[in-house]
């Protein structure tokens, strides 16, 4: 096993690239064949949705490049294929005279070349098979969207074909003939011709009929019929109602859509089309991209810049190459203004900016803002699109025309040509990265890598950065070159990529950080205190609707807090797919009362008494958000309350529609989970309450510290952004606690020196590294003994790593599956060796699945 450090040293840019016997040289003569993968349905996928890649030769006259769609055989089919890498030489294992030929390129040039070094760069860093990536990468179905088409060769064909073959064949033959082209969907005539696959097997062998790929498109674009204006000088031949619209059209830019032209001037089509005849306009049918459609926004200009945000503008618009920057400005301090104005002479440049966001749903403040914009400059790229949409966003992308790509994690990968700029807004987020399933990347280290490939500046903002960014971006000296296995720090010790730290320490105009008060919560109780609201909360809760003020409060993700359980007997009720209790749901009232597992989404009816007992006394505990919701109606019965948390939000625009009514102040408390703490911006909010801050510190994470850190001073940074000031009300049973205090203090630097001797002390990231193996199966026994014997071979090899379990995941059993863990930790002073994960994966029982989480966050 090769060690990563040499593998980097070995490559000039500092980049993993090829494996042996690989190559990236674009039309490189010597690259006789090629690994592609398939998509159709036809193809096996493993349990792990792991596909393999297929060897294909390549005939010398064909010019192949990774990321071209093919025409390749497979099976008795010719189906589509994306190329994925080329070879110098055929895998040992396959003999030549097996490996068949690529029958043609479809379309070329589908994806640039640094593409694929991307994805290869992923697979190798993440120990994934590149496929997996590649499946993260691409938008779902892009091969089955490209269709297989059957054409009759009319000039191979003899005048006796019918008598001769399979009755199949002679039924595709007649279809086929009664078309003038004699060209059918492959789709088409499997639906029309019994035995279809028969009979064109021997019709291709016998050379009557050909069988193509047609490129991919839009299976059904959809088209709308759109007036342009031609003619500019108006003759006396039209009337005053014709002059009118022809006005109309030439002050809206000469181009409108034939319904929104015939809403505006309230004319007919046939007037229209009596305008078309005369020559002025034409209409015509346009293909529109199913792009998502969201509300149009008012337009908005550049806004005059505080000094702060103008010095780190400056920095940022001097960088034309690659390197990373801090953004670190408090919350509230106009950090997306920088974006904005960053972004305008990228694109004046004809370079397109990608910005990514932790979750899209939860920030339409953000996109309606690049809206304002930059109107239909911006594109939106998420997974809740539908599949269409997502398509079609992504065509768009590779146009290559000037345009703002906005997206979650995966968008990292959106194929935008000609990238000028990227920015990672809450850089901080742990939704960045996808920790259950293969590739367990990380968005922020895959932008990295970008930025250096494409050698573009990457934006990372945050008003509280993770402890890795501020340690590369400020400390880079103190920790050295020993964080060098990582790729990430590679990148940013090299020359070529210098990083900036910019702060932006005080809010727009010069607001001061809102007061926050700590409430200790034991002396409540013992002051005879025993509701969820402690006396400051109280009466801030009962002047906010008298004064005429908003407030959000806040209460830390649901869980273990909403338990069932039996007064009588202690029975929980528990979830019979996974070892945790279950949830208690009541949306509003009069609704069913439901409980529900929030691992595997397990759903069930209250039972009016205790299964094990007969007690009527089955009781939720805790407290949720629906809890808090009912003591607020009951305690404050004048306030106006939206919920908003994954119950309700869960249709699509749900979280748009609650935060508009919000800010337009239809309710005077928003209360919810983590989802309220990012990037919500409302002038009006004055009051910020945490009703409990001791779920979060108490989670069994050694990022317990720097999570809550995070999300108490983001929640708090939504108090007094407007012109009346805000303030902060935080209860908790451990006030002393050094975080707590921090986020007290708004005192950032404070609490990432404390949390970094700690972690430097443990060697936990960024002293260190971490790789999580995470086994799970159905049969509890089996993924034990997998696991301790996978602990045994590792503590077999000669390493410098420390390995921590085998131990149960901290919920066990989760959809029936059984789950252990191992922790392989690396110090930083040493070079690392990898042990052999794909070792290690190959003698892992087939129905015991192994994910490779390297950089795990979340080690629940
Ligand atoms: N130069 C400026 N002049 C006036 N208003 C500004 C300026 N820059 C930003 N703003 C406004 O200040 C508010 C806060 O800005 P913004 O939301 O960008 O802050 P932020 O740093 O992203 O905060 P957070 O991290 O809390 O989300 C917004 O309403 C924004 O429109
Ligand atoms: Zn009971
Ligand atoms: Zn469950």
């Amino acid at each position: 096993m090769v060690s990563r450090v040499d593998d980097m040293s070995n490559s000039p840019s500092g980049l993993i690239l090829a494996e042996p016997g690989a190559s990236y040289r674009p039309g490189a003569s010597e690259n006789q064949w090629v690994e592609v993968l398939v998509d159709c349905p036809g193809v096996q996928q493993d349990q792990q949705q792991e596909q393999k890649l297929y060897t294909y030769r390549l005939p010398s006259e064909l010019d192949v490049q990774p990321g071209d769609i093919l025409s390749v055989p497979f099976g008795a089919q010719q189906i589509g294929a994306i190329a994925i890498r080329l070879l110098d030489s055929p895998p040992p294992d396959l003999a030549p005279t097996k490996i068949r030929e690529v029958e043609e390129v479809i379309c070329s040039g589908f994806f640039p070349t640094y593409y694929w070094k991307l994805l290869e760069e992923v697979a190798q860093y993440y120990c994934t098979p590149l496929i997996s990536v590649v499946r993260v990468a691409l938008p779902p179905g892009l091969l089955a969207r490209s269709q297989r088409r059957i054409r009759l060769k009319p000039e191979k064909l003899p005048n006796n074909a019918d008598t001769v073959i399979h009755p199949a064949a002679s039924q595709i033959l007649a279809t086929l003939k009664t078309q003038v082209d004699g060209d059918f969907s492959w789709k088409y005539l499997q639906r029309q011709v019994r035995g279809a696959s028969w009979g064109l097997k021997d019709l291709i062998k016998r050379g009557w009929v050909e069988s193509y790929l047609e490129h991919p498109k839009p299976t059904r674009p959809k088209l709308r019929q759109a007036v342009t204006l031609v003619g500019y000088t108006f003759t006396s031949d039209l009337t005053q109602r014709q002059q009118e619209i022809l006005d109309v059209l030439r002050r809206r830019g000469g181009d409108l859509w034939l319904t929104e032209l015939l809403q505006t001037c309230h004319t007919t089509s046939s007037t229209l089309k009596k305008l078309e005849e005369k020559g002025y306009v034409v209409i015509q049918e346009r293909e529109i991209l199913r792009t998502s459609t969201e509300p149009t926004v008012a337009a908005d200009r550049p806004k005059a810049l505080t000094v702060q945000q103008a010095e780190a503008l400056q920095v940022i618009k001097s960088l034309d190459r690659c390197a990373q920057v801090l953004l670190h400005g408090v919350t509230g301090s106009g950090k997306t203004e920088v974006y904005l104005q960053a972004i305008a002479p990228i694109l004046n440049q004809g370079k397109s900016a990608l910005v990514l966001v932790p979750e899209i749903g939860l920030t339409p403040q953000l996109t309606d803002r690049f809206r304002a914009r930059f109107g239909n400059k911006v594109n939106v790229y998420h997974s809740a699109l539908s599949d269409g949409e997502r398509y079609d966003t992504w065509r768009q992308m590779l146009t290559g025309e000037p345009q703002i790509v906005i997206g979650t994690r995966s968008a990292v990968f959106a194929p935008l040509p000609k990238l000028g700029l990227m920015v990672l807004d809450e850089e901080h987020d742990s939704s960045f990265k996808q920790d259950q399933f293969a590739p367990t990347y990380h968005a922020r280290t895959v932008a990295k890598w970008r930025a250096q490939i494409e050698n573009c500046p990457l934006i990372l903002g945050s008003a509280t950065p993770s402890l890795e960014t501020w340690v590369n971006v400020t400390q880079r000296g103190k920790v050295g070159e020993s964080l060098d296995w990582n790729p990430e720090t590679v990148n940013q010790t090299s020359p070529i990529s210098p990083s900036h730290y910019l702060s932006l320490p005080e809010r727009i105009q010069s607001r001061p950080m809102p007061p926050v008060e700590i409430v200790d919560m034991r002396q409540e109780l013992k002051q005879g205190n025993r509701s969820i609201f402690s006396r400051s909360l109280y009466n801030a809760l009962q002047k906010l609707h008298s004064q005429g003020q908003q407030g959000i409060l806040f209460i830390p993700r649901r869980g273990h807090s909403t338990f069932v359980s039996c007064r009588s007997c202690g029975y929980v009720v528990e979830c019979p797919n996974c070892d945790v209790s279950l949830s208690y749901h009541y949306t509003h009232e009069g609704a069913t009362q439901l409980l529900r597992c929030h691992y595997c989404n397990h759903t069930q009816l209250h039972p009016p008494h205790c299964p094990e007992c007969t007690s009527p006394y089955l009781k939720f505990f805790g407290s949720g958000t629906q809890r808090l919701a009912q003591e607020l109606t009951q305690q404050f019965p004048q306030l106006r309350i939206i919920r908003f948390d994954s119950d309700t939000t869960q249709t699509k625009g749900a979280h748009r529609t609650l935060l508009t009514k919000f800010a337009h102040g239809e309710a005077d408390l928003l209360i919810g989970t983590q989802m309220l703490t990012k990037g919500l911006d409302i002038a009006q909010v004055t009051l910020v309450g945490v009703v409990s801050a001791d779920g979060l510190l108490n989670l069994a994470d050694y990022r317990a510290a720097e999570r809550t850190f995070q999300t108490l001073t983001q929640v708090a940074g939504r108090a007094g952004r407007g012109d009346d000031p805000g303030r902060v009300i935080i209860q908790t049973y451990s006030p002393q606690h050094p975080v707590i205090q921090a986020v007290r203090r708004h005192d950032y630097e404070t609490f990432a020196q404390t949390e970094l001797e700690q972690r430097a002390a443990l060697q936990y990231p960024p002293y260190g590294h971490l790789i999580l193996l995470r086994l799970s199966g159905l049969d509890a026994a089996d993924v034990e003994n997998t696991a301790l014997r996978l602990a045994e071979q590792l503590s077999a090899t000669e390493s410098d790593y420390e390995i921590l379990g085998p131990a149960p995941a901290s919920i066990m059993r989760v959809a029936r599956r059984y789950r252990w863990q191992i922790l392989l930790k690396f110090p930083l002073d040493v070079p690392v060796v990898l042990p052999n994960l794909a070792q290690l994966r190959e003698r892992c029982p087939k129905d015991i699945s192994l994910t490779i989480d390297v950089n795990p966050l979340n080690m629940m």
